[in-house]
């Protein structure tokens, strides 16, 4: 069986907005709601949990839940951190989970390609995180705005969702890194932690997090170039 994880508990403060995010609507329908539906009309799919701020309960189940007629979606509460809202979610999955995606409801352009490429790749490997090749260059500078270091560009990726790995070992990652607090700022650096390999693969530029206003422009294009 495999399952998703959709974390949703996020306050969205580089949006400035006074919303979750979350619940901005994109050419008329909310971001989350496009989220979901990405895995809920998915046959690779077979358990969903979304993981949102408790307060936020009522008006979830309202306006997404019931207005867009989901059903058995399971519904875990956030944390602080987005790791202690990915782990409350993993908890609330079905016993028999094998394969587990995890993904950020900001991240609504997300395709059915990249969510079967990435559990047939965890299938073999274990772990897999999708990401795309950066195009500029990156530079490391100091706290005084100095250059230190220009990491050679070919070696350098930038890491979206879906994450996914076998539910054991992700579990495990999980539970060490809270054992020895250590927080990491993807799942995967939880997993490299404990020494597994995890392989990247190769995903796709409209993969974007929403995460400032800018991106809800970006993201109406984007949504006009899939219809
Ligand atoms: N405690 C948290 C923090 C983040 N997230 C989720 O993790 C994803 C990626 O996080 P980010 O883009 O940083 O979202 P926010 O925390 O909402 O944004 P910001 O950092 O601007 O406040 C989002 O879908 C967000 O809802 C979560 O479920 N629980
Ligand atoms: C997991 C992630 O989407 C990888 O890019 C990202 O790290 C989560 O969001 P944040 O912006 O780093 O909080």
């Amino acid at each position: 069986m495999n399952g998703v994880v959709i974390v949703a508990a996020g306050s969205g403060s580089r949006m400035k907005m006074g919303i979750n995010k979350q619940f901005i609507k994109l050419n008329n329908k909310e971001i989350i709601a496009y989220t979901i539906e990405k895995f809920y009309k998915n046959d690779d799919i077979q358990d969903i949990v979304v993981v949102i701020k408790k307060e936020e309960e009522e008006f979830f189940k309202k306006e997404i839940i019931e207005k867009y007629n989901l059903h058995n979606i399971k519904i875990a509460f956030g944390g602080k951190e987005r790791q202690d809202s990915v782990y409350n979610g993993l908890k609330s999955l079905n016993k028999d989970c094998e394969i587990v995606l995890i993904h950020d409801g900001a991240r609504p352009f997300v395709t059915k390609e990249i969510i079967r490429k990435s559990i047939d790749e965890a299938k073999e490997n274990n772990a897999v995180v999708v990401g795309v090749p950066v195009k500029d260059t990156i530079k490391v500078v100091n706290e005084n705005k100095d250059i230190i270091d220009t990491p050679n560009r070919s070696t350098l990726w930038a890491v979206h969702t879906p994450q996914t790995f076998k539910y054991d070992i992700l579990l495990k990652s999980y539970e060490d890194a809270f054992k020895n607090n250590f927080y990491g700022t993807d799942d995967a650096m939880l997993v490299e932690e404990i020494g597994y390999k995890v392989k990247m693969i190769e995903g796709s530029y409209n993969n974007i997090k929403i995460t400032t206003q800018e991106d809800l422009s970006i993201g109406s294009q984007i949504l006009k170039d899939q219809i």
